[in-house]
């Protein structure tokens, strides 16, 4: 079929859009009149009658079956909405891949196109174009002409791909065309990755690689671990995974059931667009701290883990420097698990502080009474079910202490600061009660005032607001006793206990308190996630993976990350990305192949790649990586600026001057906001536009620019082994272009690239 007949195909299948279209658009034009129809006359059609007790049911039924009719028909609305968008969307670009296959044994050749959504025919017969999350696509991403399989829910078909085409269509029109032999996607490919970088990730459906097509089909792990290097389409594919499970399962899972800890709030929005662009709807996300941040007291501050990587990348000469790192280490270990469930263990017998209830500054229910009543309950009872437990006993103090209360002075006045409006409400309420009371008028408005100030105490015991988490984790540190600890044990513990006094976190000491608080009040496992995806999970801790896990019990999991790029000083301390051994339905797929970067970056980088996996590159040229000499201070700012007007010049949209911590980011803004427009990118930057702009390394993790620029490459600022995951992850950053600048000697990693793969300046 040459690119003629191809154009008749598409102008027959957009005609059969088009038809789709206007039936949906009736359907949607009747929906929505009767929706407003329903809406008006809601109250005629409903039949209300208090009279008796049977007439109140009977309205109450006829109100919901009327509710339901209306949610129905807004919900179908929702639905046709969607489909329309989809439709429109395959209008302008019906399909990108098409293959002709020959089932086994002797069946005919059937033409298979390939789009981001499913079209039939006129009958409803036969499809015209085919999801490319349908079985038979995979046959697209996962081979080349000759012999192919696909599997499916009834078994494994075989048979032969006689061809595979490859489209760009725009605007219904052909733009592009190819035929592809023994590789996959490389012409359409090098199209893709040749464009300038975009500020919202673009969705990878057309290209997607064999290697990343196992990630996002895979069924069968609870566990599917991916090991990639930098640029090898993790994010991307997880992205594509997350769609095809919402096809795959769209009767069971809904956007809800899936959720995404993502590294910070400015990748969330970056990847903010890809599922929109796919036809789903996007899922929950989160980051880890804001995740923490749900379960812990409002009244405690959480370092963030850029304010700890701040921290150790820059305050060297504290004098708590190196317990803050024995620290870090320590609690990021099960070791320290470990030790905390001894402690809870030992919680069960004795130890647990709580907290005074108090009203009106006096005691109203002493912590020594909370303390012995919960531990003159059953000690084979789990200790959240005793808090349970207490809860319901201090809830029937709390009564008791109310009525009492009723009869109070105080309580005389407030009623009598009572507003009108007020009093009148309370007068007509009281009307209801025993009639012939003649002072039930004045009981009524005490009960309320009473009722009114119990109300906070009450929600606080009902939220077991009574136990003292921090002070009971504080004096694991202060008094707990324990055979097996580290060797720094205490200075480890003067350090948390001086930190907890202030009612300050350390992001090291975050998740282990929020384990320890679940512990203790009952484990809010969450069983609304099926489906949890982390990406950059090399930065999580040992601890905080485990933590996690715990919360998420019955949830099936893919994790993403690069050991190469753990940037976190507990990166090496058992690193969730290299389990030490997988159990039986989890999975580990390792991807090699680099796309981001032009062939010449990643050549250089994979020098210094901190980890021993193998780095592919994808054939995309480009320049070298540049490495500018500065001969005095003073020329950074003006090297800077002209460096990124050249780049400018040369068409690239998105620079980034990546800086080894926010200090010199700041220093770097500092100097050059007067000379060119540049922007600044801090922890709490939600989006990001195109131009010029400057970073720490860690905020830059997950995404992507045309020309990255390193304002400092030098020997003293990159001095220590443990820079060469930050230093990495800067450099492979960059899409098109990478510059490095130093003042004087270039730092080790780079001296270690062969001197071939950059250009000296
Ligand atoms: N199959 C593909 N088709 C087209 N583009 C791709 C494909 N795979 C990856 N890319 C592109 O390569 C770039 C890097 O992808 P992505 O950000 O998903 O990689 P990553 O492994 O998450 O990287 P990192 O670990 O460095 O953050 C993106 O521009 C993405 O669009």
């Amino acid at each position: 079929m040459n690119r003629e007949t191809e154009q008749h195909r598409i102008n027959d299948v957009i005609r059969e859009i088009d038809y789709k279209k206007n039936k949906l658009y009736s359907k949607a034009t009747e929906l929505k009149e009767s929706i407003i129809g329903l809406r008006k006359n809601f109250w005629e059609d409903v039949t209300v009658n208090l009279d008796e007790p049977d007439d109140v049911i009977e309205t109450q039924a006829s109100l919901k079956q009327q509710a339901e009719l209306l949610s129905e028909r807004e919900r179908f609305h929702g639905k046709v909405g969607e489909e329309l968008k989809t439709l429109n969307k395959l209008k302008d670009s019906p399909y990108f891949g098409r293959i002709d296959f020959i089932e086994n044994p002797g069946n005919e050749e059937e033409q298979i196109y390939i789009g981001i959504a499913s079209l039939m025919d006129h009958n409803e017969e036969n499809f015209l174009i085919y999801d490319w999350r349908a079985p038979i696509s995979s046959l697209y991403y996962d081979y080349s002409p000759g012999k192919a399989q696909y599997e499916t829910m009834q078994g494994t078909i075989t048979g032969e791909m006689t061809l595979k085409r490859q489209f760009i269509i725009r605007h219904g029109l052909i733009e592009g065309m190819f035929d592809t032999g023994v590789t996959i996607g490389d012409q359409l490919l090098q199209q893709a990755l040749g464009n300038n970088a975009s500020t919202a990730m673009k969705s990878i459906v057309a290209t997607i690689q064999k290697e990343q097509n196992k990630i996002i089909r895979n069924e069968r792990s609870s566990l599917l671990i991916v090991q990639g290097v930098a640029g090898s389409g993790k994010t991307s594919a997880v992205l594509q995974r997350i769609a095809y499970l919402m096809y795959r399962f769209r009767e069971k899972l809904t956007a809800n059931n899936l959720l995404l800890f993502s590294p910070n709030p400015l990748f969330s929005s970056y990847i903010s667009n890809v599922l929109p662009e796919l036809g789903e709807t996007n899922i929950n996300q989160t980051t880890l701290l804001d995740f923490l941040k749900k379960g812990i007291e409002n009244d405690i501050r959480i370092e963030s883990p850029f304010e700890q990587i701040e921290y150790t990348l820059t305050k060297m000469d504290s004098k708590d420097y190196a317990v803050r790192l024995k620290n870090i280490d320590f609690k990021s270990r099960l070791d320290f698990k470990h030790m905390l469930d001894e402690y809870i263990s030992r919680l069960k017998y004795g130890g647990i502080r709580f907290k005074n209830l108090t009203f009106r500054k006096q005691i109203l229910i002493s912590k020594e009474q909370i303390r012995d009543y919960f531990y003159s309950l059953d000690q084979e009872i789990a200790i959240p079910n005793r808090m349970e437990l207490v809860s319901k006993w201090l809830l029937k103090e709390i009564y008791k202490q109310q009525k009492a209360e009723k009869k109070k002075d105080w309580v005389t006045e407030k009623i009598e600061l009572l507003d009108k409006e007020d009093y009148m409400k309370a007068y007509y309420k009281s009307q209801k009660e025993d009639e012939d009371d003649p002072d039930r008028e004045e009981k009524f408005l005490r009960s309320e005032v009473v009722n009114k100030y119990f109300s906070p105490i009450k929600r606080r015991v009902k939220q077991l607001e009574f136990v003292h988490i921090l002070a009971t984790y504080r004096e694991l540190f202060t008094k707990g006793e324990f055979e097996e600890k580290p060797e720094d044990w205490k200075e480890i513990s003067v350090h948390t206990e001086a930190n907890l006094s202030h009612k300050f976190l350390t992001w090291e000491d975050a998740a282990p308190y929020s384990y320890f608080k679940d512990r203790l009040l009952g484990n809010h496992t969450n069983q609304s996630v099926r489906h949890l995806f982390i990406d950059e999970v090399q930065d999580y801790s040992a601890f905080q993976f485990a933590y996690i896990k715990y919360i998420f019990p019955y949830t099936r999991m893919t994790i993403l990350g690069d050991v190469n790029q753990g940037i976190y000083t507990y990166a090496t301390t058992a690193n969730p990305l290299i389990p030490e051994e997988l159990e039986k339905n989890q999975e580990r797929i390792t991807l090699t192949k680099s796309y981001r970067s032009t062939k010449q970056i990643v050549e250089f980088t994979k020098y210094f790649a901190p980890g021993k996996e193998l780095i592919e590159p994808f054939e995309r040229e480009g320049e070298k990586p540049k490495l500018i000499t500065l001969s005095n201070k003073a020329d950074i700012a003006e090297t800077l600026s002209a460096n990124v007007k050249e780049l400018l010049d040369k068409g690239y949209e998105t620079i980034a001057i990546i800086c080894k911590t926010l200090q010199e980011s700041t220093m770097i803004y500092h100097l050059l906001q007067h000379k060119i427009s540049v922007k600044q990118i801090n922890e709490q930057t939600y989006s990001f536009e195109k131009g010029l702009l400057v970073l720490p390394v860690y905020l830059a993790k997950g995404i992507e620019f045309d020309a990255v620029i390193i304002p400092n490459a030098s020997k003293q600022h990159y001095a220590l082994e443990s820079d060469r995951t930050l230093f990495y992850t800067a450099c492979s950053r960059a899409m098109h272009m990478l510059v490095m600048m130093t003042e004087d000697e270039p730092c080790t990693f780079i001296e270690q690239a062969a001197r071939e793969t950059f250009e000296l300046l």
